[in-house]
């Protein structure tokens, strides 16, 4: 078991007087690297192991998933004795709002039970519809209809240019209503109803912690106000240096309301541990203010400027250079991130990392919608669960794809009993709950033979192996939900479907394991909490980083998001920026945020090389071809025109995917129609297509 003293002397005085302090509310502010993290973890332990505070009377709220996973695993490691049950209101808001309206909160006094499922957006968005063809709502921008829900979540009827009110009043009534009858609800019902409840003072907690506290919203502020009772402290942790999300709804001020309402008390974690003074000092051009930010690490390597032809050459770049490091022993995989600003720049620097065997790890998020199969499996499995849930029971019945594809005016017939309409699919949807009772069921496996899901996978099909593959990928990784967490089956699955809601299907990366010997690539809004030794971020062009902005406010947080990236890195950082971006909403020539740079910190490598210009390379091969052709004496082969080839719809073939459609091209990528899998975008430097006839 920790000692605490241990644990306390491993801190520094700035550390230890933020663990020890007692006061009702404390604002820490945590500069960058400065031991945020370390700081919370020996908060909770502290207060847990000195003061006898029981960890259930602690709620710890936090911005991802992940970064309650985190502090979770790392107490769970210093105290062996410690539990996931033993800390239920650690995770996310709604994750914690989610916990309390299931466990601790009068649920029935708002007319739910605690086995309430979460709907995520899309089905939210599908509730909608059905509603709005069901009461023949007329409804205006229906294209726009997230927005307007959100509107009127919030009370305005009318939405971009309207002069008179339609039906989206009497929509949401509805929904409303249907949502209760369904024992469902949306992520902000979570919020909205665990805040009603809370003040009953059902529950108070003894202490409130907030991680990144300056990304919190005034409905996150407003939902920790409603947890405080009389004796209920306050500790929030946050760096207003990296306020990245003000476009979800954090808020500049938040800081401020918190210290003048609870007239907290306000310290600082000055010291950064993690950068080089070059790479720290480098940081600091881009904060307002950085008069209090210190480092305690030597000078290091200077910070290297390089330009590249465009993405091809970089990434061709960064394959050398990786390979070179980690050839020479000093380096490992992990100890290498690449940042950028927008997820379509990753492919590039993937695909060519792949084509040269470098393990590399991407972070992308997943929802439920990008796995067709996943989707209309968790409407059956939600549907099964909880028989009142008629929006996924329709779901279910009606995919063409996978369901019956039965119409609606069936279901309909379904559901009010008519002789002549049946389905196998419903009769099982039903019967779930008393099978799952009754079987004793030992592994979500049974589940599969139990829905005879080979039956609606289409055992012929190309894309049967795929799509059973990602069913039982998902059986995998709930088995793994429920037994880490200690649920029973059936309450493990509800709150699995449930998380997966909230957070997007886990067996889809959507977020990386740093401890694994890959290169991570990431965008630098992923980056966020992360560090690395030795970090590339690219595209330092004005058009993406910074993006093209017009308030000068959002500019601003471009440049904060800017800061993140940099002090990611340890030791070394090298930033790029193309001559010949191929992209027209990105600008040639490195942007001003490396001017920014201050040149004594700075190593400018003037990249020489040569670009590879593609359509050189096609013209040498297809020059060497019509060369052997002709002294075969046959008919020279006439040059084609790439955007020719590409209009009329070639036939090509891929050595994974099959054959295939062209369905267009440009200098760097091509997209193909795949018979078997669909429409997929490859870049055209490291793919080989075979055209065919
Ligand atoms: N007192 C200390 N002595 C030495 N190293 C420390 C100390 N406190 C923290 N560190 C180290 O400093 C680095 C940054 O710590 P941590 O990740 O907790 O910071 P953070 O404030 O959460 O970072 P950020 O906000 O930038 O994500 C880590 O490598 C950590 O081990």
């Amino acid at each position: 078991m920790i000692k605490t003293d241990d644990m306390l002397n491993k801190l520094n005085t700035y550390q230890k007087d933020a663990v020890l302090d007692n006061s009702p509310a404390l604002l820490l502010n945590a500069h960058v690297g400065s031991g945020k993290t370390t700081v919370l973890i020996a908060k909770v332990m502290y207060l847990h192991l000195v003061k006898e505070i029981d960890l259930k009377d602690m709620v710890v709220l936090t911005f991802t998933n992940k970064a309650a996973e985190e502090i979770k695993d790392r107490i769970k490691v210093e105290n062996p004795e410690i539990k996931e049950k033993d800390m239920p209101y650690f995770g996310t808001f709604h994750s914690v709002a989610a916990k309390l309206l299931s466990q601790s909160l009068p649920i029935q006094d708002i007319g739910y039970t605690k086995d309430f499922t979460i709907m995520d957006q899309d089905e939210l968005i599908e509730l909608a519809n059905r509603l709005i063809i069901e009461h023949r709502f007329t409804i205006k921008f229906k294209n726009k209809l997230t927005n307007r829900i959100e509107a009127i979540k919030n009370g305005n009827k009318l939405y971009g240019n309207m002069k008179r009110e339609d039906d989206i009043g009497s929509l949401w009534e509805c929904m409303v209503e249907e949502k209760q009858k369904q024992n469902k609800m949306d992520f902000d019902d979570l919020i909205v109803h665990a805040m009603t409840l809370l003040k009953t003072g059902t529950f108070t907690p003894k202490w409130v912690i907030i991680d990144e506290f300056q990304d919190c919203d005034s409905a996150q502020l407003a939902f920790m106000k409603a947890m405080c009772g009389t004796g209920t402290k306050l500790f929030v942790v946050g760096d207003p240096n990296q306020i990245i999300y003000s476009w979800r709804g954090s808020e500049k001020n938040i800081v401020k309301t918190f210290k003048q309402t609870y007239d907290a008390k306000e310290m600082s974690l000055p010291i950064n541990y993690r950068s080089s003074s070059t790479i720290l000092d480098a940081a600091k051009q881009f904060l307002a203010d950085s008069s209090e930010l210190e480092g305690v690490r030597e000078e290091g390597n200077k910070i290297v400027v390089k330009n590249h032809y465009n993405p091809f050459n970089e990434a061709q770049y960064l394959c050398d250079q990786i390979k070179k490091l980690t050839s020479e022993g000093t380096v490992s995989y992990k100890d290498i991130a690449i940042f950028y600003r927008t997820q379509r720049q990753s492919k590039t620097i993937e695909d060519a990392l792949t084509k040269e065997n470098i393990p590399v790890e991407v972070s992308i998020k997943k929802s439920l919608k990008d796995i067709p199969v996943l989707r209309w499996f968790v409407s059956l499995l939600k549907a099964s669960i909880n028989s009142n849930d008629k929006n996924n029971i329709i779901t279910a019945l009606n995919d063409k794809g996978f369901g019956e594809g039965l119409s609606f005016a069936k279901i309909r017939g379904l559901f009010n009993n008519k002789a002549e309409d049946s389905s196998v699919l419903l009769a099982k949807i039903f019967g779930f709950n008393t099978w799952f009772k009754d079987a004793e069921v030992g592994n979500s496996l049974e589940i599969y033979d139990y829905f005879e899901l080979d039956n609606y996978l289409s055992p012929t099909s190309s894309t049967y192996l795929e799509n059973k593959t990602f069913i039982l990928d998902f059986f995998d990784s709930m088995a793994h939900f429920i037994e880490e967490k200690n649920l029973s089956l059936t309450e493990g699955m509800r709150d699995y479907l449930n998380s997966s809601a909230l957070y997007g299907i886990q067996i889809v990366k959507d977020s990386i394991d740093e401890e694994n010997d890959s290169v991570k690539l990431m965008t630098l809004h992923a980056c966020k909490g992360l560090e690395f030794n030795r970090v590339y971020i690219v595209g330092a062009n004005d058009g993406l980083i910074p993006l093209r902005t017009a308030s000068s406010e959002v500019q601003e947080e471009e440049k904060r998001l800017f800061f993140v990236g940099i002090t990611r890195a340890k030791d070394d950082l090298e930033i790029s920026y193309y001559t010949n971006p191929g992209d027209y909403r990105v600008l040639e020539g490195p942007s001003n945020f490396v001017y920014m740079l201050p040149s004594h910190l700075v190593a400018k490598e003037e990249n020489e090389a040569q670009k590879v210009d593609l359509q050189s390379i096609r013209k040498e091969i297809l020059a060497n071809q019509s060369k052997n052709t002709q002294s075969l004496d046959a008919e020279p082969i006439k040059e084609v025109d790439p955007e020719e080839q590409a209009k009329d719809g070639k036939r090509v073939k891929h050595e994974k995917y099959g054959e295939g459609i062209v369905e267009s091209e440009d200098e760097d990528s091509i997209t193909v129609i795949f018979d078997a899998y669909g429409s997929k975008t490859f870049s055209k430097l490291f793919t080989s297509l075979e055209y065919l006839g």
